[in-house]
């Protein structure tokens, strides 16, 4: 049984890195941004943010466990976010997972507390939004969805996160636009393309005091 509010410790964080980064042409867990990888700064913004981490990937160069997907096809990110609720059922005491993307090394700090913060009901999702757009690979899920999502991705209609999330209880949560010395960096921002890494080292310099 969920209790509220959800504390750290109900939470396990789950990156998703199981895309085929062809638009990167090569692994973007192992891109470099300054003197880490993509999946490092991840991890780093993630880790102290809930009890456990993971990735979901077939397998990962850091001491994190890997959580394959278990549904083969094109489900996409829904096939990460199935294995992510069906890795954190497994844990003891976990009854939520966050995921987050590995091409987006800027995510807030406070994402995890704000978006379990909004949560009403042990069935609700939550999702963060920013500058009045949806992050849906950025969200906080009931483990108890695992079956339903599996069921939903089974059927044969095109998959969408967007379009589970409509038949779902979901609270939107808005994240702001965060300062730099440059100008506001969308803390979602996302690396698909070498031009995205590009414009991602400038992001790092101008966050750099
Ligand atoms: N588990 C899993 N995750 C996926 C899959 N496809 C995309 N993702 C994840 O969903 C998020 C957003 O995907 P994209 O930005 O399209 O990343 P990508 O598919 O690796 O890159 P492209 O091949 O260039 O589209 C990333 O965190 C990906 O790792 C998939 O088939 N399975
Ligand atoms: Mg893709």
């Amino acid at each position: 049984m969920t209790e509220f509010p959800l504390d750290r410790s109900d939470i396990a964080g789950v990156v998703l890195a199981g895309g085929r980064s062809q638009r990167m042409g090569r692994d973007k867990a192992e891109v470099m941004l300054g003197t880490d990888s993509l999946l490092r700064h991840v991890l780093f913004r993630l880790s102290p943010q809930v009890i456990s981490v993971a990735v979901n990937a077939d397998a990962v160069a850091e001491d994190v466990p890997a959580v394959p997907d278990r549904i083969p096809g094109k489900a996409g990110p829904m096939a990460g976010i199935h294995a992510a609720m069906v890795y954190g059922a497994g844990l003891p005491a976990i009854t939520h997972v966050v995921t987050v993307s590995v091409d987006c090394p800027f995510f807030p700090i406070d994402l995890v507390a704000r978006l379990a913060a909004a949560l009403e009901r042990p069935s609700q999702i939550a999702v963060a939004t920013s500058a009045g757009r949806s992050h849906p690979v950025f969200g906080l899920w009931p483990v108890t969805l695992a079956a339903d999502l599996e069921a939903w991705i089974a059927t044969d209609e095109k998959r969408r996160v967007r379009d589970f999330l409509l038949r779902h209880d979901v609270t939107e949560v808005a994240f702001p636009l965060h300062p730099t010395r440059a100008s506001l960096l969308d803390p979602f921002f996302n690396i698909n393309t070498p031009d995205d890494l590009i414009e991602a080292q400038r992001w790092l310099e101008a966050l750099r005091i």
